[in-house]
């Protein structure tokens, strides 16, 4: 039989269930955005550490990177200086990183769009990041005002990006798949029949 695995299990869940499932307390603040609406990650966390408005450690992470890892970039929350290009993102893509979650901006955004690459930011800039170096790479930094570990797992989509710390994930995405059941249960009865279903419905959980 085969097995699913963790990363299966959670890019199957909506990241709302996953917040029901770990009542909220990491999920990232809502100004870090997907660049495109379809977009939706599930993987484990390369974390980035930059100094103010500097980019470089972002190629070491990349060059460190194994498949499936989604970048999480620690950029102090600073918008006048992209993390990444469309060409630091092709970098990223063409060795199969997942995706990049960023407490910051980035710039070429037509291009990364056209890329089809997950992109999570701030939002967008023109200006290039600075390239003096001193970032550092595997340490836990705070995005979104969550403190990220390595290793800890991210799932993002259009609703928002949520972190599973990797020694909860079992228990948060059997949790999680438990929260869809129980929603899909819930619509299908409120919903089955139109107004006559609704209004059983709401008789039977308003008091
Ligand atoms: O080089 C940079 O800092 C970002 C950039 O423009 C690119 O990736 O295309």
């Amino acid at each position: 039989m085969e097995t699913t695995t963790i990363q299966e299990r959670l890019i199957a869940l909506p990241t709302t269930a996953i917040s029901d499932a770990t009542g909220g307390h990491t999920n990232l603040h809502a100004s870090i955005k997907p660049l495109s609406d379809h977009f939706k990650i599930a993987g484990r966390a390369l974390t980035v550490r930059l100094p103010d408005g500097e980019n470089g450690a972002v190629l070491e992470a990349i060059s460190k990177a194994q498949k499936g890892d989604i970048l999480v970039i620690d950029a102090k929350g600073n918008t006048n200086r992209a993390v990444a290009g469309d060409f630091v993102i092709s970098l990223a893509k063409g060795v199969g990183v997942q995706g990049f979650v960023v407490d910051g901006v980035i710039r070429d955004i037509a291009a990364i769009r056209e890329l089809d690459f997950p992109v999570f930011s701030l939002g967008t800039t023109v200006a290039a990041g600075n390239k003096h170096g001193g970032g550092v790479l595997g340490v836990p930094v705070s995005v979104g005002g969550v403190t990220v570990n390595p290793g800890d797992f991210i799932i993002g989509d259009i609703d928002g990006v949520v972190v599973v710390p990797q020694e909860d994930v079992d228990q948060i995405a059997d949790a999680a798949e438990a929260k869809v059941a129980k929603d899909e249960a819930r619509e299908k009865e409120a919903l089955a029949n139109g107004e006559e279903s609704i209004r059983a419905y709401l008789a039977k959980v308003v008091k």
